[in-house]
């Protein structure tokens, strides 16, 4: 394998993945592809001023529709997501979900064994062989009945793989993900994708021009692919047509993406000034004028374009030992999913098993007899720039316990990032990469923006590192020193850091 190195470790039944044959196919991807990359990830720190594009005005205004629905994506009212640990993979297969977002992304550390073991499960998962035996001595494997199709979540285009390098550079993190389960599974004829954290079209063209590549070499006809767009950064709302006409013989749809959209927003706007400051992240909901414009958007586009809708994930998660916590959280979940189903939305993300039933009671009362609601095309629905950049209308404040929280919560979250788990329940919340981006970069955008909390409170860096010093105080773990140093590099370094993920990966 000239050119390839692979610098991980050994991890069980991982030959069985990295074969010669699977490294040189990753590693074709990588070559064809990377300098694009590259040159992407560049545009992205140019934050052009936002809006809908003159160029792409032809493209919204012509007649054109995405490929037809596969039969396993024609019915996706309920999508449960979670991380390819092997007894999630078997409970999620077993939940009663019409999909399983298989997660390399926002629920994943990219640990070396996390990203191998992730294949591996994924491989049997597609062969339905996978089982699991529990140290405590319980046995886990597959119900009989139909279980959810599989749509797997590579990571985004930011993140490298440095285990795989490829000519002497590490290998994109994404063609890694996509490459290695689409040259093992491909062929079972299901490789269906959800594609993260794009920002333009031109992005989503890269994707669909990786589709074709890797289907013209292993033989797969061209179209078997389907990709799942987030929308989850803010000038991708303003590209939703062009994104589904890049990617339009291998489109499924989009989902609303909402916890990494609010960082976007906070992000590209993080030095702007006080009309673009947003509040307290728990006072932010799908309510506020300026995330309906997104929403309504995404179902009208989606419609017009004869692609899914899918909504976004509630954080609030059950807990089998508490019924009150449990109670609030269905009562959560069952308002955001009506909200969405009444919108138009073909179908909506859960954290848990235990939310699949509200889920799909809500969109079975409202589909009825039909797989999805195509049909509903929204036609009334006309959302502005303005709409969408109207944050002041989120109202709320700014607030000391926001504060706190936000700090509490992101080292919490660093904490189980670095141990592996990059999903965790911190105060009945599910808290993954985006909630903890919201977290670090609404810290950010507070002090760099003279904001005063609603005490009267002026928001400082120390501020913060007090804030900090508290919360380090009242927690421990293996990776605390780690956890509060990343932590405040990424609310507080001068240099906004792009992504907490890519200094945390260097430490990993
Ligand atoms: C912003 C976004 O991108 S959202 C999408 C990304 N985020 C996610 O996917 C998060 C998915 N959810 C999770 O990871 C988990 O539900 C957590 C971390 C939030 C909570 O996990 P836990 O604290 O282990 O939950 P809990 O103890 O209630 O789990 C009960 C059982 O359900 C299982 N379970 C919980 N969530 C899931 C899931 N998403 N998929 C499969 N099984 C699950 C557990 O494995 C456990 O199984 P067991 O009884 O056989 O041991
Ligand atoms: O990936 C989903 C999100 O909300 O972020
Ligand atoms: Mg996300």
């Amino acid at each position: 394998m000239s050119g390839i190195r692979v610098l991980g470790g050994e991890v069980e039944r991982g030959e069985q993945i990295l074969t010669p044959d699977a490294l040189e196919f990753v590693a074709g991807l990588h070559r064809a592809f990377a300098a694009t990359r590259d040159d992407l990830i560049a545009r992205r720190a140019e934050r052009r001023p936002l809006g809908f594009l003159d160029e792409t005005k032809h493209i919204r205004d012509a007649d054109w529709r995405v490929a037809e629905a596969p039969e396993p994506l024609r019915d996706r009212r309920v999508e449960i997501t979670g991380p390819t640990e092997r007894k999630m993979t078997v409970n999620a297969l077993n939940s009663g979900a019409k999909v399983w977002l298989a997660d390399l992304e926002d629920a994943n550390t990219p640990h070396w064994h996390n990203v191998v073991s992730g294949q591996v499960n994924l491989y049997d998962a597609a062969r339905g062989t996978i089982d699991f035996q529990s140290p405590e001595g319980k046995y886990y494997s597959l119900k009989d009945g139909d279980h959810p199709t599989i749509v797997v979540r590579p990571r985004g285009w930011h993140l490298p793989e440095r285990h795989i390098e490829v000519d002497g550079r590490p290998a994109v993190g994404a063609l890694v993900d996509f490459g290695l389960h689409f040259f093992h599974n491909a062929a079972l004829g299901r490789p269906y994708y959800y594609l993260p954290k794009m920002e333009s079209h031109l992005e989503a063209r890269l994707w669909n021009d990786v589709f074709t590549a890797a289907q013209a070499e292993l033989g797969i006809p061209h179209g078997t692919v389907r990709a799942t767009v987030l929308i989850e950064t803010i000038p991708a709302a303003f590209q939703m047509e062009e994104i589904l006409y890049e990617l339009r013989d291998h489109a499924s749809g989009l989902n609303a993406g909402r916890w990494d959209y609010l960082f976007s927003i906070i992000k590209y706007f993080r030095d702007a000034g006080a009309d673009f400051v947003l509040p307290d992240r728990n006072s932010i909901t799908m309510t506020a004028p300026f995330m309906r414009a997104y929403t309504e958007l995404l179902v009208r586009t989606c419609h017009k374009r004869g692609a899914f809708a899918i909504g976004g994930m509630a954080a609030f998660i059950p807990n089998r030992r508490d019924p009150e916590v449990t109670e609030q959280a269905l009562a959560k979940v069952r308002d955001d999913k009506t909200r969405e189903s009444n919108d138009g939305f073909d179908g909506s993300w859960v954290a848990h098993p235990d939310l699949v039933p509200v889920c799909r009671e809500i969109f079975d009362a409202k589909l009825g007899d039909k797989p999805n609601q195509l049909d509903n095309t929204r036609p009334e629905v006309s959302v502005t720039a303005e709409q969408l950049l109207d944050f002041k209308s989120a109202g709320g404040h700014a607030t000391r316990a926001g504060l706190e929280s936000a700090v509490d919560v992101g080292v919490r979250y660093l904490l189980s990032w670095l141990a592996g788990n990059g999903a965790a329940a911190i105060h009945n919340l599910m808290e993954d990469a985006a909630t903890a981006e919201i977290s670090r970069s609404q810290l950010w955008q507070w002090v760099h923006n003279g904001v005063v909390l609603d005490d009267g409170t002026p928001v400082t860096a120390e501020l913060v590192r007090a804030v900090l010093a508290d919360t380090k105080a009242k927690l421990d773990g293996e990776h605390l020193d780690l956890a509060v140093e990343l932590f405040e590099q990424v609310a507080l370094a001068d240099d906004f850091v792009d992504f907490l993920t890519l200094p945390a990966y260097e430490r990993i």
